[in-house]
């Protein structure tokens, strides 16, 4: 059985979590989904829309707010009393923070961010990114099970899932309470305003070919015309213009938007890596050999600055 860990925030189910479920549905092996947090039956009620064996609701109120204590003491319990052969989770900042303890907590590795997840009757194939992204390494799973991996956003795409009705159940734990040293606060003021491009369904990222700051009016213009989150390459982000949050690549996030539209973006293999699971990708560049041409589904070969005041006034029509 391959257990998948679901996150949640603000009453949904995080949309990494369905690229889980479906990776995991692919291994041909039954799936059962566990759920934590307090005050969550409806979250489970999404969850089990899935075709999955079942859903199990973690609730306990140490669980309203995350902390990676209260969360690696619950799970583990789950994982000793479902003793599943992979225990698989979206490689979110949530999951990197308590995964490692919690395969730790299990005696056992983890193989994080992987591209892709097979598996045959012996063992299960992890494979994920190596030196920047340049490299894609095969990881082979041996010794005993559980073995514990995270899914890197995009590599399987959400509505892969496959629908079903599956049966929820409580899943009790004692949780000692008087483990969890973390304490949970209000979130930063500045993160009220930071955003998990991991969740958006259209992001308008710009590069270098802006030019600079006083450009990126124009670029806001056209991402709210299209109901988009606005991103950037690296250097956008090193030189200030935009928030660090909003960088996408191997040292940014990592998302998988049904659109991705890359204005004034070469296409490095670093930016790349972050964005390639878009579902549609549109390139603008004003060189035709730029590599982002390589991958995207549209490319536009031209000046942005004509191209995008030109799409804010058709999509205002
Ligand atoms: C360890 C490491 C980690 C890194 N991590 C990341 C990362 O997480 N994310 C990331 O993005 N990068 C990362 N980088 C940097 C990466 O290698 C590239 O340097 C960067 O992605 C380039 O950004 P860019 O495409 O905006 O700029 P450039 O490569 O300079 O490309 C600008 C593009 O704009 C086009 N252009 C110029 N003017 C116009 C115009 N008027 N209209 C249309 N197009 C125009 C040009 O043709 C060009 O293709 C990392 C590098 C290293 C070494």
């Amino acid at each position: 059985m391959i257990l998948v860990i679901a996150e949640h925030n603000a009453g949904q189910v995080h949309r990494s979590t369905w690229e889980a479920i479906a990776a995991a549905q692919a291994l041909g092996q039954p799936v059962s989904v566990v759920v934590a947090g307090h005050d969550i039956a409806a979250i489970g009620a999404a969850l089990a829309e899935a075709q999955v064996t079942q859903v199990l609701v973690v609730e306990h109120a140490a669980l309203a707010d995350y902390t990676a204590d209260a969360y690696v003491a619950a799970l583990a319990e789950v994982v000793g009393a479902t003793a599943p052969s992979l225990v698989l989770a979206a490689h979110t900042y949530q999951a990197r923070d308590f995964m490692p303890t919690l395969a730790t907590r299990c005696g056992r590795g983890l193989v994080s961010d992987c591209v892709a997840v097979g598996a045959d009757a012996e063992s299960f194939r992890f494979t994920r990114p190596v030196f920047q992204a340049r490299l894609l390494a095969d990881v082979l799973a041996v010794g005993a099970a559980p073995h514990f991996a995270t899914l890197q956003a995009g590599a399987v795409r959400a509505d892969a899932v496959q629908k079903g009705s599956a049966p929820v159940s409580a899943q009790a734990v004692s949780l000692d309470t008087a483990a969890v040293r973390q304490r949970p606060e209000p979130p930063f003021k500045e993160s009220k305003q930071a955003v998990d491009l991991t969740a958006a369904e259209r992001i308008v990222s710009v590069g270098r070919g802006i030019k600079g700051p006083e450009h990126l009016d124009m670029v806001r213009q056209l991402a709210e015309a299209l109901g988009a989150e606005l991103a950037a390459s690296r250097p956008i982000c090193d030189n200030g213009w935009l928030p660090m949050d909003r960088q996408i690549g191997s040292s940014g996030q990592t998302v998988a938007p049904r659109l991705y539209l890359a204005l004034g973006i070469s296409g490095a293999i670093q930016h790349v890596v972050g964005m390639k699971g878009a579902r549609t990708i549109v390139a603008i560049n004003k060189d035709p050999e730029a590599p982002i041409f390589e991958i995207a589904d549209y490319g536009i070969a031209g000046d942005l600055f004509e191209i995008v005041p030109a799409l804010i006034a058709e999509l205002k029509r």
